[in-house]
């Protein structure tokens, strides 16, 4: 296992993650070998550890440890059992978006309610092993309260960066409820997620954003997991909302490395749908650019992913190329109506994991996603992560307080 910078592919011991991207700017990541991987005697591996209630192998990230951190000492590993998210065959979804079959996996269901926890868990056992005491991120809201909860969990200090106004009041709360310190950061993730990588070792920071190359080992999980559920084997497409880009970096690798071990048989194509308003990675493969452009003013009401500079997308590039991926963009009028949909299956999510359903209906009724494939739709953050935006789409005139009386009428009225 080595660090490998993705740009000049200079090498070195995981150990030294510092700095955390190579001297000639370029992204890290981990780089395993596979090649004396034995997909049967991991398979029976994993399987074995499923019927576990407690320690670290009962978590549905280091369930999968041999592929994700298999150097990492088990008692440096700061779990909370994230992972062992459900993943729903949901025929409302599929319906709504116009193919065959849709299954949802619902990362919300996390212990801190989002995907972080899938990368968190491995960043942070990372940070503590090297014996990092302050944890540091930037974030729109998911990491922070992710990075919070495992650092309180750790018993280590946290620091967190955010746009003011800029994140939904029920990740703001969890965050400073688990004890971080929150400041606020002009230009918002942008340029705070970049302040970090430049100045956070020399502060004496451990940070947890999805340039640290250990958050998307951890999220690899989420793919694996889904692969596991459904025997080892994975529908026509995998469906994802890209912000920072870290989940599609993440998922596309896992999947071709569960390829080269044998552990799945075909590479499922993957989709990422940005919001109209801040999708500076799909008007790049639009447009056939090499090269992202960023939108200084990203505008969305699924305030999760408005993100305008995203820090993976050189990764996710490669991953979209190697898994015949595409993108697409979607009104937040198309991710509040699929939002809709996911939450009256009985599911939910928050705006920006509604993304992923809109994008699917698109890519269908564009004809690029055939009316008879399937789709896994990665479902990054829970219902009640925003808890505004449940109220605004919700037609309907204001509740009115109404005396039993005329309650009992009104009830008997619409029986
Ligand atoms: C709920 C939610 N969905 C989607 C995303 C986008 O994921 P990524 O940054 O990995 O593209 C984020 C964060 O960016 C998020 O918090
Ligand atoms: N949605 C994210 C923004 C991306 O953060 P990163 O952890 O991938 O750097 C958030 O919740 O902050």
């Amino acid at each position: 296992m080595e660090l490998v910078c993705i740009e000049c592919g200079k090498a070195r011991r995981p150990e030294n993650l510092f700095p955390m991207s190579c001297e000639c700017g370029g992204l890290l990541e981990v780089r395993h070998d596979f090649r004396r991987a034995d997909a049967e005697k991991l398979r029976a591996l994993f399987d074995s550890r499923l019927a576990l209630r407690t320690g670290p192998y009962a978590s549905g990230v280091w369930r999968y440890k041999e592929l994700i951190d298999p150097e990492v000492e088990e008692a440096h590993i700061v779990t909370r059992g994230e992972g062992n998210t459900g993943l729903y065959d949901c025929a409302p979804a599929a319906r709504y978006a116009g193919v065959r079959k849709v299954w949802l996996k619902a990362q919300g269901e996390n212990p801190s309610g989002s995907f972080k926890d899938n990368g968190m868990t491995v960043a942070v056992s990372r940070g503590a092993a090297a014996g990092f005491r302050t944890l540091a991120c930037a974030s729109t809201g998911n990491t922070a309260s992710s990075l919070a909860m495992y650092a309180a969990w750790a018993g280590l200090r946290c620091l967190v960066l955010v746009p003011p106004g800029g994140v939904a009041d029920g990740k703001l709360a969890q965050t400073i409820a688990y004890g971080a310190e929150v400041y606020g950061i002009e230009g918002g993730y942008d340029i705070g997620v970049r302040l970090l990588n430049r100045y956070g070792e020399e502060l004496g920071f451990y940070v947890c954003n999805s340039f640290n190359p250990f958050r998307i080992e951890g999220q690899k999980s989420i793919v694996i997991e889904a692969a596991h559920q459904l025997g080892w084997s994975l529908p026509d497409w995998i469906v994802l909302p890209g912000g920072a880009l870290s989940n599609a970096s993440a998922l596309g690798k896992g999947l071709l490395e569960m390829k080269a071990i044998g552990l799945i048989d075909r590479v499922p194509r993957i989709a990422v749908v940005q919001a109209e308003g801040a999708s500076p990675f799909h008007r790049m493969i639009a447009s056939g650019g090499g090269e992202l452009v960023p939108e200084p003013e990203p505008r969305t009401a699924a305030s999760a992913i408005r993100i305008g500079n995203p820090p993976s997308w050189r990764k996710a590039a490669r991953v979209l190329r190697e898994c015949n991926g595409v993108t697409c963009a979607v009104s937040d009028g198309e991710i509040m109506a699929a939002k809709r949909v996911i939450d009256r299956s009985g599911i939910g999510c928050e705006p920006a994991a509604a993304a992923g359903l809109a994008g699917l209906k698109m890519l269908a009724e564009g004809g690029t996603i055939g009316r008879d494939e399937t789709a896994l739709v990665v479902l990054t953050g829970h219902l009640l992560k925003d808890a505004d935006a449940i109220r605004m789409p919700v037609p309907g005139p204001a509740l009115e307080p109404l005396a039993p009386d005329e309650l009992l009428a009104r009830l008997a009225s619409v029986r």
